[in-house]
């Protein structure tokens, strides 16, 4: 029997899962990936092959009760009749806040479990349903062994200086510090620079993850030494609903005056701002760029997230003392030429050059000239939560071995 990871990235009402083979000692080798979306209403289910051919698709109607959980136990038994010869030796979790207590990946029990909710005020936007499959598994299937892998880990690298808010030092001491996020899809870039150009991987890299959330991450020999994002998945540049950077005291500006509840206040800042706010229309940035040139307020949504984005490179350029690469991921960063152009056209004055014929193809190196280089390098977050749980799985079987 060959032994298979299943990695889950759980949304509000989504389920993206990916089927790893973890026979031998060499890279984790993806065989199937899918997702359950629309999960509380008229949920779909698509799963593909590793090289993207459809293998099978399901629907449910809306009155159907179809959630996480029956979608973990729908996805469980599809691969049962589907995998004969593989048996399930762990599930690998992303789950985006580690706070203080996690620094690494770990293998979930009671303490965990008990650990990680309470960090669910850190990130309400994911912590909640990168939690709940993980209760699920622990209830319906108890014998697997299930890997917690965190989006915040890859920035312990951090010096304590660039973790640091300027607030009274209780609030340090209580975990009120930057810890950083999309770790896992920096970690995934970090690993591959070296086959793109190996002087990056030893340079100072600035990597744009560009997404529905969206930071930036400055890279020295591989690790991080900052990140835009901080105590919450909130800061740093506006994204697809999130405000990204606002000064503090609009917030208490919105209480005090506009009285809001801190609830309403939180909805507002994590859902109903950044692109979506700005334009009025939506947080997606293909429908934007459809209408940028007839809709002011789309393209003021464009430009302001641009503007943001070349503004907080060059604050990373500093936190670096230069830059010898810059790279975008993700699903903006990956797919939208347009944005990639603003961006490198407004670094000009870093030695930045555009290659506009490489840029329009998607790369992977998209800059001309002797300056700095720019990549569009898609990331994958799935591939490095396999790694890691299958590290975590062999230490804790060497360890019940000795
Ligand atoms: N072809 C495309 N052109 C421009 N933007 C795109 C394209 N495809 C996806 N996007 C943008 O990427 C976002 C999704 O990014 P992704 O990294 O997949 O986010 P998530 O992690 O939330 O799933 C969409 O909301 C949209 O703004
Ligand atoms: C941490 C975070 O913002 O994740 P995502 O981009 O998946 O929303
Ligand atoms: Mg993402």
């Amino acid at each position: 029997m060959i032994p298979v990871l299943i990695v889950l990235n759980a949304g509000s009402s989504s389920l993206k899962f990916q089927l790893f083979d973890i026979e031998g000692d060499v890279e984790p080798r993806l065989v199937w990936k899918g997702l359950y979306e629309g999960l509380g209403g008229a949920a779909h289910f698509i799963v593909r092959h590793a090289g993207g051919a459809d293998l099978d698709e399901m629907s449910w109607t809306s009155g159907a009760e179809f959630g996480h959980e029956e979608a973990l136990m729908h996805l469980i038994s599809w691969l049962r009749q589907h995998q004969e010869r593989r048996t399930l030796a762990a599930i690998g979790h992303r789950v985006v806040h580690g706070g203080q207590a996690f620094s690494a990946p770990v293998l979930v029990d009671d303490h965990v479990v008990q650990a990680l909710e309470k960090l669910v005020p850190l990130a309400p936007l994911h912590q909640p349903h990168n939690l709940e499959p993980i209760r699920i598994v622990r209830r319906r299937l108890p014998g697997v062994p299930q890997v917690a892998c965190f989006d915040t880990a890859f920035h312990q690298t951090q010096s304590d200086i660039a973790s640091l808010f300027a607030l009274p030092r209780e609030m340090r001491e209580r975990g009120v510090r930057r810890y950083g996020f999309h770790g896992l899809s920096y970690d995934y870039v970090s690993s591959v620079l070296k086959d793109y150009d190996p002087r990056l991987a030893e340079g100072r890299v600035i990597v744009a993850h560009l997404g529905n959330g969206a930071s930036l991450c400055a890279l020295k020999g591989g690790v991080s030494i900052t990140t835009t994002m901080g105590f919450s998945a909130l800061d740093g540049l506006p994204m697809g609903t999130r405000c990204g950077a606002v000064d503090a005291g609009v917030i208490f500006y919105m209480l005090r005056e506009m009285k809001l509840t801190p609830e309403e206040a939180e909805r507002v800042l994590y859902t109903k701002s950044g692109l979506l706010g700005v334009s009025g229309l939506s947080n997606d940035m293909r429908v934007l760029r459809s209408k940028a040139t007839t809709d002011v307020d789309a393209r003021r949504a464009i430009d302001l997230f641009v503007y943001r984005i070349t503004r907080e490179i060059g604050s990373l350029m500093a936190a670096l003392g230069g830059v010898d690469g810059l790279v975008f991921t993700a699903g903006i960063g990956e797919n939208d030429t347009a944005t990639r152009a603003e961006v490198v056209g407004c670094l000009a004055w870093a030695g930045l050059a555009l290659d506009e014929a490489a840029n329009r193809t998607g790369g992977p190196r998209i800059s001309s000239g002797s300056g700095p280089t720019a990549w569009v390098i898609p990331t994958n977050e799935e591939l490095v939560i396999a790694r890691q749980t299958r590290t975590v799985l062999n230490a804790t079987r060497a360890k019940l071995a000795s």
